[in-house]
């Protein structure tokens, strides 16, 4: 046997007027949109129907109540019994239960909000001819119903709704709140509404074009409007429109860097009706370099309204948004290529992020985004055409290190060690086939430095049998050569493969037996060892080559040993503070002594 489920309707009532809203403000906006839903109604059988609305706040009204009038289609007795006294009926749904496309409600609950502020509603509704009716709400879920006294007769067709206020919500229903809030949610509602006589809508969208306005007093009224909405004077202003949503508004572009895991919230009008100051998910994720206020026909609310419906056509307009931000990217390359070099100065991180999927906006980057390389700021195209091979180091320290002498051999180098920077070279052949691009690792530069003839190779053997002797417990291996500039006595060389074998190295020798056990199963086989270059074309260090004194020359490789570390932004291990310490100490008591 089937059963009907029971409703408990003080809970139903505490659950939809209560729980569904994030705060009690929505109540002016669900009186608008009905009142406003209404007279749309009406003007469907009769175009020339009067429009307005007006609300009465209790400085008005003198009885504490809050009244809003409209000249809408109203209801019929049996009409007030079936939709304003059944949770979840509406008017505005079809047969099908559909919602109508030209009315804002739709989901038959919205009168419901009225409790958050409200203990009794109060409705005296009139349609057509028939006779007023008036019905009365209560928090608890009871209702009255009957035929109005001729003394309280209407007059004409229309709709009065009056707000009991509950005892601690007043303040929501004092003028100014009301008129505040009435402006907040209506102002772009193309019908007449009043708050205690003052004009509170205008019909207008912030992007709408005056006639005889020129583009730049337009776009001053604008930046006026960012400001005052979204606290900020935007870098640009990106109209958008996207037919297919119905949807019309603009993107204010930030004139600081946003951070990428901050909210970035939109501002909404359904129909011309706010929907929300801080819509989520209107724009794809990348897009955190503006704020956008649009009015949309096709997309759905939530029940609550204060969130869009995930569904295609939201899809589909996040698709087209994001082409239309990427397409003002692009033109702003073409049209004006510095203005695009100062938006890419503040938010680059974000057109980063997009160019590691997003192969036009890889080559935006490519064209127009000035890399740090060693011979000076410059982009990737102008790299390419200059150099050829994109030779970059994936790591700021190491470019740093290795940045002067590779300059020095002229190998030209990008510093690709900022975030997103190494993996979006690396992509540069998906968007030319015809471009190369290369990693220089410290083993490859190391290849390019000129080694020593074999007389000059003899004639260093002693010094490099000392130097080995005093850098093989510190796990260095070392090499002599010629090379450029000549100011720098000696060249740390460790990429970060190396590096990484150095650590586990490190590691295994420290670790307790099992943990050496597993991390020497990564390193076995490998006997990768950073490598210390002397330069031979160093005066010191030729001096050093020449002298006899075993115990001076391993003084001067301890010392140069540390002195090349710390160029290269290495950290120091103890051993390596103490070959310092060792040095230093050595050399002063050496100098002292030939100074008595
Ligand atoms: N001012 C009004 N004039 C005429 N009918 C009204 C008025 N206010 C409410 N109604 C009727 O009461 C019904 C229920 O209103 P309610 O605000 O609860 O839901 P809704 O507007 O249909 O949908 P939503 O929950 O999406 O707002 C409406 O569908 C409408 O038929």
């Amino acid at each position: 046997m089937g059963y009907s489920f029971n409703v408990d309707l003080r809970g139903i009532v505490d659950l939809l007027s209560h729980h569904l809203y994030a705060s009690p403000r929505v109540y002016v906006r669900e009186l608008l949109q009905n009142a406003v839903d209404a007279i749309t109604a009406r003007r469907v059988a009769d175009p020339g129907a009067p429009g307005q609305v007006l609300v009465e706040s209790p400085a008005v009204t003198g009885d504490g109540t809050l009244r809003v009038h409209d000249t809408g289609i109203g209801l019929t007795e049996q009409q007030v019994h079936d939709l304003l006294a059944t949770i979840g009926r509406s008017s505005k749904r079809d047969d099908l239960g559909f919602a109508r496309h030209e009315f804002l409600g739709q989901f038959g609950i919205g009168l419901l909000s009225c409790f958050l502020v409200a203990d009794e509603i109060r409705v005296s509704t009139r349609c057509g001819d028939a006779p007023t009716v008036e019905w009365t709400g209560y928090a608890d879920g009871r209702y009255e119903v009957a035929i109005a006294p001729v003394d309280r007769a209407r007059p004409v067709p229309g709709t009065t709704v009056t707000l009991v206020p509950r005892r601690d919500a007043e303040h929501w229903l004092r003028g100014e709140t009301v008129a505040e809030l009435a402006r907040l949610f209506g102002s772009m509602l193309p019908i007449a509404v009043r708050v205690d006589g003052q004009p509170v809508t205008t019909g207008l969208a912030p992007w709408h074009r005056d006639a005889g306005e020129s583009a730049t007093a337009r776009r001053a009224r604008l930046d006026r409007y960012a400001e005052e909405v979204f606290g900020f004077p935007p870098f640009d202003v990106i109209d958008l429109d996207v037919p297919a949503a119905g949807l019309r508004g603009v993107a204010f572009v930030l004139p600081v860097a946003a951070n990428p895991a901050s909210r970035v919230a939109h501002r909404v009008y359904l129909k011309q009706m706010l929907l929300s100051e801080s819509i989520e998910g209107l724009l794809p994720e990348w897009a955190f370099f503006v704020r956008c206020v649009v009015d949309t026909t096709e997309l759905r609310p939530t029940a609550s309204r204060e969130a869009l419906y995930e569904d295609d056509v939201l899809d589909e307009v996040r698709e087209s948004l994001g082409a239309a931000l990427r397409g003002w990217l692009t033109a702003l390359g073409r049209t004006d290529p510095r203005r695009l070099a100062t938006f890419l100065s503040v938010h680059h991180l974000g057109v980063k992020a997009l160019a590691l999927h997003d192969d036009e906006m890889l080559r935006l980057l490519y064209q127009w985004w000035r890399f740090e390389t060693n011979v000076g700021p410059m982009t990737l195209a102008d790299f390419h055409d200059r150099y050829g091979v994109v030779r970059f180091i994936p790591s700021v320290d190491e470019f740093r290190q290795l940045a002067p002498v590779a300059a020095a051999q002229s190998i030209a180098l990008v510093n690709a060690g900022y975030v997103y920077d190494a993996e979006l070279l690396r992509r540069l052949p998906d968007i030319d086939a015809t471009i190369d691009t290369e990693v220089l690792t410290a083993g490859a530069l190391a290849m390019q430095l000129e080694p020593l003839d074999p007389a000059g190779e003899q004639a260093v053997a002693p010094f490099l049998r000392v130097a080995r002797r005093a850098l093989e417990p510190l796990g260095v291996e070392v090499l002599v050569r010629a090379f450029e500039p000549a100011s720098l006595p000696a060249l740390y060389l460790l990429d970060s493969d190396t590096a990484l074998h150095v650590d586990l190295r490190r590691g295994r020798d420290e670790a307790d037996d099992t943990w050496a056990a597993i991390l020497g199963s990564f390193t076995a086989g490998r006997q990768d060892l950073p490598q210390l270059v002397f330069n031979h074309r160093n005066p010191l260090v030729r001096q050093t080559c020449s002298v006899g004194d075993e115990e001076l020359v391993t003084l001067a490789v301890e010392g140069l040993y540390v002195q090349a570390l710390l160029l290269g932004h290495q950290p120091l291990r103890p051993a390596d503070t103490a070959a310092l310490n060792q040095s230093f100490l050595g050399l002063l008591g050496r100098a002292m002594g030939e100074a008595r």
